[in-house]
């Protein structure tokens, strides 16, 4: 995916990525800090902010590839199960019954399945919207800083899952954070933005 010449004025926040390349099946991080535009900018990707100007060059991605976690994931008022196979049942897919409950247990909601999601713990909640993410298999997942209020353990965890992912079917990831942690280990490139812009560091 190229990106150029894109600008966005939000209030007294200005953008400007001039050229921009996200080189498909490899893991990017995006870091800088706090309301540096790093939110602004996936959320452009996504479609959900509309750049002021620019070329959004998808190469061939559809929206039906791509995928955004964002900061508070957005649980229905349904149980886990529910909210898990969702974004498979509005794209007509039936779910592998089996690949859900491997993943269930793996991050350790299994016994969480038929729980109301609204209930989980923070950490549960980032847990079940990753699951959610990767489950219906995009070409592209954006990740807002969604992992990143994880104890060590889970962190660990989500280092291996995305690790074998990328091994069975490599996919684009884009994984932002205000600071480098261990998920930076699996980045094959990082990316630094300041004030907007994206720095050489
Ligand atoms: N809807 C909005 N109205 C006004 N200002 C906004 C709006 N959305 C974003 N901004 C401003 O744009 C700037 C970039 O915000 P953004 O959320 O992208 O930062 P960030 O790098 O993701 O920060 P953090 O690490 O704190 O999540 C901030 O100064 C923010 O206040």
């Amino acid at each position: 995916m190229r990106i150029t010449n894109l600008e966005k004025t939000i209030g007294k926040f200005h953008m400007e990525v001039n050229d921009f390349y996200i080189e498909p099946g490899k893991i990017h991080g995006i870091v800088g800090p706090n309301g540096c535009g790093k939110t602004v900018f996936l959320k452009m990707l996504a479609g959900i902010i509309t750049p002021d100007k620019g070329i959004l060059d998808y190469e061939g991605l559809s929206s039906r590839d791509i995928t955004m976690m964002s900061q508070q994931p957005y649980l229905m008022h349904t149980s886990v199960y529910e909210n898990l196979i969702y974004p498979l049942k509005i794209r007509g897919t039936r779910p592998d019954e089996d690949e859900i409950d491997e993943m269930l247990n793996r991050v350790g909601l299994r016994e969480q399945k038929n729980q109301y999601a609204r209930s989980l713990s923070s950490g549960e909640r980032q847990k079940l919207s990753f699951l959610r993410a990767v489950i219906f298999k995009p070409k592209l997942i954006m990740v807002d800083e969604t992992l990143s209020n994880l104890d060590s353990e889970s962190e660990e965890m989500f280092v291996g899952i995305i690790s074998e992912i990328q091994k069975e079917r490599p996919i684009t990831w884009l994984i932002v954070n205000h600071q480098m942690d261990h998920i930076y280990q699996l980045c094959d490139e990082i990316h630094y933005m300041e004030k907007g812009r994206f720095v050489k560091k």
